[in-house]
């Protein structure tokens, strides 16, 4: 687990809900936790918020992001154009964890038209339970942020 505790929440309208529930799940767990919106459900454009919630992350603002829209792929793309982003989009615990370990992931993605509230919650918890652990996926990363 990361030392910085501040973790930046952005979504579009499709993941309003389960935005909001990963937000009380992870602050019950002491994260400092920066949702930045959007707060209705009127429907808007998923590059905006995963553009802004990477920025949050590249500034070293946050530590880290979850970020969630219908499918969570729309949204993750626009985040890892920031650069020194890595967002992947994770719908099973064992990538969450591994994105985390192997491929050193600043930012998470989840679909909230693909998994229900429970296993996003659990996806949550592998993801920030999760450390990179360098070696030789350090060379890998490196040559990720050298592309
Ligand atoms: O990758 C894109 C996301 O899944 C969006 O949440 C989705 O495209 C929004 O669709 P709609 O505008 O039909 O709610």
């Amino acid at each position: 687990m990361t030392a910085n505790k501040r973790i930046v929440l952005s979504s579009d309208h499709a993941a309003i809900d389960l935005r909001r529930a990963v937000a009380d799940h992870i602050a019950a767990q002491g994260w400092d936790v920066l949702d930045i919106g959007p707060t209705t459900t009127e429907s808007t454009h998923y590059p905006l918020h995963g553009k802004a919630a990477a920025e949050k992350v590249a500034s070293g603002d946050c530590a880290l992001g979850i970020i969630l829209c219908g499918t969570g792929q729309g949204i993750m793309m626009a985040a890892n154009k920031v650069p020194g982003i890595r967002c992947g989009v994770c719908s099973d615990t064992f990538s969450a964890a591994m994105i985390r370990q192997h491929n050193d992931a600043n930012m998470l993605s989840i679909g909230a038209r693909v998994v229900g509230e429970g296993l996003a919650l659990e996806i949550v918890d592998a993801f920030l339970g999760a450390d990179f652990e360098g070696g030789r996926h350090a060379t890998r990363v490196e040559m990720i942020e050298a592309s």
